[in-house]
């Protein structure tokens, strides 16, 4: 079974949006594992601009489910992933002022620096995974390094299905193959949705957990707002 971990960033960012609490990170995610799922992922940024550092403490207390904090492991963020503990640290690398992360570790020029803090996460018994594009030498490197999973960067694949191009799945088949034959276990995340999951998911059979926030949180605004609306105008009458 591959696992659902719902990103909350997005929860985050509309509630720093107007400076109060509204939506309340806690109790959404509270309601999101009540709902089923099997993980939550957050990914703060060193400025804090959706999830804050604080929000990891807080959820660490809260979150029954699988934890998981990605990020890019800059002291701060290390310090921080030391202190709550999580079940998993994904390792991302971001550029300070990324909107979004938009590639995967070169896994072969940052092997020594990946090796050092993957050790260091992995003697805390927190489970490691690494971001990656889908590209066997990347996932090779991934192996050396010690960590226990990847995490495939999977924004071409959901880009090329979106066009129809049904090929855009090969290099993550691929991908997979060696991660599995190196030991590895196999996340994914990124532009996956209700349209690309299930498409993705049965051609990665080895597939441990996806994790998804954009899109999901995108549907359950489309799949809600009739309700809403209703709920409006029966007030209004
Ligand atoms: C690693 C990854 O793909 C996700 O963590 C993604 O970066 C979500 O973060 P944002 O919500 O900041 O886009
Ligand atoms: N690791 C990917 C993730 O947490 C969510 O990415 P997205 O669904 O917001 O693109």
């Amino acid at each position: 079974m591959t696992k659902l971990s719902v990103n909350v960033n997005k929860i985050a960012t509309l509630r720093n949006s107007r400076g109060g609490n509204v939506p309340n990170l806690l109790r959404v995610t509270k309601d999101i594992e009540s709902f089923g799922a099997q993980g939550i992922t957050i990914h703060p940024r060193p400025d804090e601009r959706h999830i804050r550092y604080q929000d990891a403490r807080d959820l660490k207390k809260l979150v029954t489910t699988e934890f998981n904090i990605e990020g890019n492991p800059i002291q701060k963020f290390m310090d921080l992933v030391l202190e709550v503990r999580p079940t998993q640290v994904t390792l991302v690398p971001d550029a300070l002022n990324a909107i979004t992360s938009n590639a995967g570790w070169d896994t072969i020029t940052n092997r020594s620096f990946l090796k050092e803090v993957i050790a260091t996460f992995k003697q805390n018994n927190i489970r490691t995974s690494i971001f990656v594009d889908a590209d066997p030498k990347m996932v090779a490197g991934a192996a050396e390094t010690g960590t226990d999973r990847i995490e495939l960067y999977t924004e071409s694949f959901a880009e090329a299905f979106d066009k129809g191009d049904m090929k855009g799945i090969d290099p993550f088949i691929e991908a997979a193959q060696t991660a599995d034959q190196l030991g590895l276990g196999i996340n994914a995340g990124h532009d996956l949705s209700l349209d690309n999951i299930k498409y993705f998911k049965d051609n990665i059979p080895n597939l441990l957990e996806v994790s998804i926030g954009h899109a999901l949180i995108c549907e359950s605004l489309y799949l809600g707002l009739e309700n809403v609306i209703n709920m409006y105008l029966n007030k209004l009458k």
